[in-house]
């Protein structure tokens, strides 16, 4: 009975978060979920649901510093006919994960996810020359130890609805990826990226003095293999867009003006393979990386709770944020 009651609450408080969300109503669902307790009962139930490597949303709310607007940070295109979404990240000035962007951007996947007639989804920028910033430094920088949890739960779940998704996933990278950004990327099942010697990806982490996490490095390695993630996390490397298909970190380069349009002719191609054999074969690839993550998630936590407080952490990230800001002044 109370497992029953829960997956019916969980459907509901699922159902009920995708709506709020689509229809923009963020005020309903931060005063229906107002009560802490009934908040932490049902994070706790949402983000411990999990089955066949794909997670459940963690429904986590939060004005942000530039992001207290109710202004949507995607948009979210979907073609019944061809079964295909293109998401558009709009979260000025640079796409940065913020804590209110990934709580939109899981609800999102989540509910393309369960519908069955969304078969691809394309990611890309409405910025101009950024995919995104990665992780918003904000969210990282002279918070609270239950805000720092928060946040990188809701990161937690960004790469595992991502890495897990059922879909085939294109990311369209029309700008600059660094970090975070590039994770996100690296979680698609293909990458189209601009050819402009401008643009840069890879993960510079270690330059301004944090480490990626393990399951990050994971996800790389399996990607570009084990001498390259080595190199690009240690140093810190942003590639250009030729260096990074050389090292197989995006799979093609086209000229920017093409890249959504070549996203777009390659899910085709993609789709044309029947759903049910490429999903298994999906699972059989990422499965085994997903298990391993979900074993060490709670202590994944605890490791990044204990890097980003600690005071040396604080005060390399405070300068790096300053020397972004002095960049433009
Ligand atoms: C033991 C280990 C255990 C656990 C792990 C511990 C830690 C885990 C950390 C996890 C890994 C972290 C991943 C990350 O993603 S950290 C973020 C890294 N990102 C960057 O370094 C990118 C920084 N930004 C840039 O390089 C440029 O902004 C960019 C994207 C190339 C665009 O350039 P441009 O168009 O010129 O824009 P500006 O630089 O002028 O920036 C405009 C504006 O945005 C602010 N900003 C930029 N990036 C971020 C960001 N990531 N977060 C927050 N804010 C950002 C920038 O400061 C400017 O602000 P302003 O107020 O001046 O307008």
């Amino acid at each position: 009975m109370d497992a029953y009651k829960s997956s019916v609450d969980f459907a509901e408080a699922t159902a009920f978060l995708s709506h709020a969300c689509y229809e923009q109503d963020k005020m309903a669902l931060r005063a229906t979920l107002k009560n802490k307790s009934i908040l932490s009962g049902l994070l706790s139930r949402l983000s411990s649901c999990s089955s066949h490597g794909r997670v459940c949303v963690s429904p986590v709310l939060v004005a942000q510093r530039r992001n207290n607007s109710t202004s949507p940070k995607l948009k979210v295109d979907f073609n019944q006919s061809t079964g295909v979404a293109v998401m558009h990240m709009q979260n000025p000035p640079v796409n940065s994960l913020s804590l209110g962007f990934l709580t939109e951007f899981c609800i999102a996947v989540e509910k393309l996810e369960m519908d069955k007639s969304c078969r691809g989804l394309i990611l890309t920028s409405s910025q101009p020359k950024v995919f995104s910033a990665g992780l918003d430094i904000m969210d990282m920088y002279g918070k609270k130890l239950e805000q720092y949890e928060e946040f990188w739960r809701a990161v937690q779940e960004m790469w595992l609805k991502l890495y897990s998704s059922n879909m085939v996933t294109i990311a369209a990278i029309n700008g600059s990826s660094p970090a975070g950004g590039c994770l996100m990327s690296l979680s698609c099942d293909y990458r189209i990226m601009a050819d402009n010697p401008r643009y840069s990806i890879g993960f510079n982490e270690t330059q301004f003095g944090i480490v990626v996490p393990v399951w990050c490095k994971e996800a790389m390695t399996t990607i570009v293999g084990h001498r390259n993630t080595e190199l690009t996390l240690e140093l810190g490397l942003l590639y250009n867009p030729s260096d990074a298909l050389k090292i197989g970190l995006v799979d093609q380069l086209v000229p920017e003006d093409q890249v959504l349009a070549t996203a777009t002719k390659t899910m085709t191609k993609w789709l044309a393979i029947p759903d049910h054999a490429r999903r298994i074969t999906k699972s059989m690839m990422r499965k085994p990386t997903i298990d391993k993550i979900m074993s060490i998630r709670e202590a994944d936590m605890q490791q990044y709770i204990s890097f980003i407080s600690k005071d040396s952490t604080q005060k390399m990230l405070g300068t790096y944020l300053e020397m972004l800001k002095k960049k433009r002044g």
